[in-house]
């Protein structure tokens, strides 16, 4: 790619992206701004900055944020590893804060650096953290032909008003209205001499910057059908849901990790067999030496459920060795990661006890990797003759699905007994 260019071919020169993230998010209540609120222990703002730095043909992410979160912003970059990205300062209206990021390619100042000036910017805001590139990409060649243009969604509600008595006045066709999205697109220029003429009650009042480009540069935005996981965390309840869809993008996948011997690899096939139709399965049977490419592998891309199955108890030793093992992969730590310790105890072993010092053992070490974003949790299959072996597999199958699912924190260094 060259650099300033991007490689959406020679249709755009480059493209930046400005991320309003300055507001105080007061219907959602609450004293931390929703984009600074965690959701699996990261900030928002810190997955919709995530989803467009993995964008290659972004050059420039601007995030504008409230004078106070200035630090809390910069240091949210260094903790998460976040590249190209610059903060600017938010202003007290959502167009404010956009036209004081817009400002950073064109007039600065707050800093000496002034960015390249890209053809094409994006405006996304920050509390919106499922964007995929493919919308992105469609805004962006829009914009690049129309001058601007922004996704749109079905309307869910029809849309009415009210007279001054509080009854209704008129009604709009539903068929005919869209709701309004991000990500938004325009060419450079048209955006930012929109702003320019602005006037102070468009800046103060205004919701809409496709609005702006019409109103002052006669650009009609042209509109491109959104997703439905476009729409933004305003409500308590859409912090719920956006946990959700994460933990259910988490739990897509698993690795089970076992030795050689026979009735632990078993027991690793069995399993395998139970959760494959729940959740792709890798599975690796190593005896765990660090540098095993399979499993290396396996961390590269991005998988954040483990289970290792053992003949010993708790098997600390092992389980440590797997945590040395993510942290010398060099996989940021972005989400949690479960680490699930399966002991396997035979029936000849009737006379198995659980031992309080282990157990306060396991829970001390589960504490102490938790601060690596790693939650360990203890599961015991007891194996009896008198019930099939793939009956008590199928039950800590279950009570494995329902830990990564949870991903609770709460929970770690417990030993669940299947
Ligand atoms: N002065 C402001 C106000 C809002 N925003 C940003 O614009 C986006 C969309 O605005 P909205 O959902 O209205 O956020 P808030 O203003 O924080 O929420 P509320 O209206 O409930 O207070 C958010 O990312 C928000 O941080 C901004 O950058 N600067
Ligand atoms: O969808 C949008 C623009 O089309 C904006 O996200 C929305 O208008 C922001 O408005 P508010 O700050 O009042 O929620």
């Amino acid at each position: 790619m060259e650099p300033g260019g991007c490689d959406m071919g020679p249709a755009v020169k480059a493209v930046a992206a400005v991320l309003p993230a300055g507001g105080s998010g007061e219907r959602l209540g609450g004293a931390t701004p929703k984009q600074f609120c965690a959701v699996q222990g990261r900030p928002l703002v810190s997955y919709t900055v995530r989803a467009m730095e993995r964008v290659s043909w972004i050059s420039d992410i601007i995030v504008v944020v409230s004078p106070e979160n200035i630090e809390t912003m910069k240091s949210i970059i260094k903790k998460y590893g976040h590249q190209r990205v610059t903060v600017a300062e938010g202003g007290i209206t959502r167009h404010r804060s956009i036209f004081n990021g817009l400002k950073l390619f064109s007039e600065n100042e707050f800093s000496n650096c002034l960015l390249q000036k890209p053809e094409v910017v994006i405006i996304h805001d920050a509390v919106r953290p499922f964007v995929e590139e493919d919308i992105l990409r469609k805004v962006v060649m829009a914009a690049k032909e129309y001058g601007a243009a922004g996704a749109i969604r079905p309307l869910v509600s029809t849309v009415i008003a009210s007279a001054a008595d509080g009854c209704l006045d008129h009604s709009l066709e539903r068929a005919r209205y869209r709701a309004s999205e991000m990500p938004q697109a325009f060419l450079f220029d048209v955006i930012y001499q929109a702003y320019q003429q602005c006037t102070d009650y468009d800046l103060d009042y205004g919701t809409e910057c496709l609005h702006l480009a019409l109103k002052y540069c006669k650009t009609n935005a042209k509109l491109v059908e959104g997703t439905a996981d476009l729409w933004k965390v305003t409500y308590k309840r859409d912090l719920y849901a956006a946990e959700s869809i994460i933990k259910d993008s988490l739990s897509q996948q698993i690795c089970i990790i076992t030795d050689a011997k026979e009735a632990v690899v078993q027991v690793g096939f069995l399993l395998h067999e139970s959760l494959r139709s729940q959740i792709k399965v890798e599975a690796v049977s190593v005896s765990l030496s660090k540098c095993d490419s399979h499993l290396q592998n396996t961390f590269s891309g991005q998988c954040y459920n483990f289970v290792c199955i053992n003949d010993n108890k708790y098997a600390i030793e092992e389980i440590q060795q797997l945590v040395d093992m993510l942290e010398e992969s060099n996989v940021p730590l972005l989400h949690p990661v479960i680490l699930i310790s399966v002991h396997l105890n035979s029936s000849e072993n009737t006379s198995f006890s659980i031992d309080l010092e282990e157990l306060t053992r396991m829970k001390k070490f589960a504490r102490e990797v938790k601060r690596k974003n790693i939650l360990v949790y203890g599961l015991l299959i007891q194996h009896k003759d008198n019930l099939p072996l793939q009956e008590t597999v199928n039950s800590a199958a279950a009570l494995i699905m329902a830990l990564i699912k949870d991903r609770n924190p709460e929970l770690i260094g417990q030993l669940l007994v299947a």
